[in-house]
C-alpha cells in the first residue's frame, strides 16, 4: 500500500516536469540515455509506464554507451533494460580509457562525458530521435548550480528541458522535480539491480565535494533543497552585480 502511494507521488511528480516544460509531443521518438545507475533506469521505467498510459504517442530508443573499462556491464544491463523496456543499443567506445590516458590533460570526467554527450547527438541523429532524456534529477540540478558558481565562477544549471542545433535536438530531464531519494525508493520497489560503476573516477569528482556539503545543509534545515530549488525560478536580476569583474 506505502509502495502505491509513494510511486503516484513519483508519477505525478514526473508528470508535472513533462507537463511543465512541454517535454513530450505526439510522434517523439525519444532516445533515453541508461547509464546502469538507479536514475537512468527509473526514467526509462516512469517514461515506459507513461507510455502506456499517455494520450499521445511516442517512441522510447535505450541506449548504453560503454565507456570501455574492463568488467563491462553491458551485457547485464541488456537483459535489465529488456524487463524493464526492450532492446538496449549498446555502443563500445574507449572513451572511460581515453579519458584516464595520460594522453588527457583535461578533467577525465569532463572529456569522458563530452565526448559520451558526442556519440548521444550522433546515435540520436542516426535513429531519427530529435529528442534525448537524461535521468538528471533535483539534486543533480542543484548541485550543478553549486559547481558552476564554485568552479565557473557563473550562475547557471541543467535545464528540465534544452534545446541545442537551433532546436534540431532537445535534451529532456523528465525526474527534474525528483529526489534522489525518491528514486531510490522507486528503484527498491522495482529492485533494479546494483552495477558497480567501474570508473576509477566514481566518487571523487567535484560533483561529490558539492554533494557532501550540501548534504550537511539539508541535514541542517530541512527546508534548504526546496528553497534551493525554487531560488533557480526566482531570480532577482535587480540583485545581482554589474558584469564588470
Ligand atoms: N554511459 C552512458 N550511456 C548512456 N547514457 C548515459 C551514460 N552515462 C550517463 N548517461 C545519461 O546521463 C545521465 C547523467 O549521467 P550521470 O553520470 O550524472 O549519471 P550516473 O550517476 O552515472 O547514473 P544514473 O544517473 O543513471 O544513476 C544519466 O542519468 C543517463 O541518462
Amino acid at each position: 500500500m506505502k509502495s502505491v502511494v509513494k510511486l503516484k507521488k513519483i508519477n505525478r511528480a514526473v508528470g508535472k516536469a513533462i507537463c511543465d516544460y512541454d517535454m513530450i509531443q505526439d510522434g517523439d521518438r525519444i532516445m533515453v540515455g541508461v547509464s546502469g545507475g538507479k536514475d537512468s533506469l527509473a526514467l526509462l521505467r516512469l517514461l515506459s509506464d507513461i507510455r502506456e498510459r499517455a494520450p499521445v504517442k511516442f517512441d522510447l530508443f535505450p541506449v548504453y554507451i560503454d565507456p570501455g573499462f574492463r568488467g563491462s556491464i553491458a551485457k547485464d544491463l541488456e537483459s535489465s533494460v529488456n524487463h524493464i523496456h526492450g532492446r538496449l543499443r549498446v555502443d563500445y567506445t574507449d572513451y572511460g580509457l581515453l579519458a584516464h590516458s595520460d594522453s588527457n590533460r583535461e578533467n577525465p570526467c569532463f572529456l569522458c562525458s563530452r565526448l559520451r554527450r558526442k556519440r548521444l547527438f550522433e546515435i540520436a541523429s542516426d535513429e531519427g530521435c530529435a529528442k534525448i532524456a537524461l535521468g538528471h534529477h533535483k539534486d543533480d540540478i542543484i548541485e550543478t548550480l553549486f559547481i558552476n558558481m564554485c568552479y565557473s565562477g557563473r550562475i547557471g544549471t541543467m535545464k528540465p528541458c534544452q534545446d541545442f542545433f537551433g532546436g534540431e535536438l532537445t535534451i529532456i530531464r523528465p525526474l527534474a522535480y525528483l529526489e534522489k531519494s525518491e528514486i531510490l525508493k522507486l528503484a527498491a520497489i522495482f529492485d533494479f539491480p546494483d552495477f558497480v560503476n567501474p570508473c576509477p573516477s566514481d566518487g571523487v569528482t567535484k560533483r561529490s565535494n558539492i554533494r557532501i556539503f550540501l548534504n550537511n545543509l539539508y541535514k541542517e534545515n530541512r527546508n534548504i533543497k526546496g528553497n534551493l530549488f525554487r531560488a533557480m525560478a526566482n531570480v532577482e536580476m535587480d540583485y545581482l552585480l554589474k558584469n564588470t569583474l
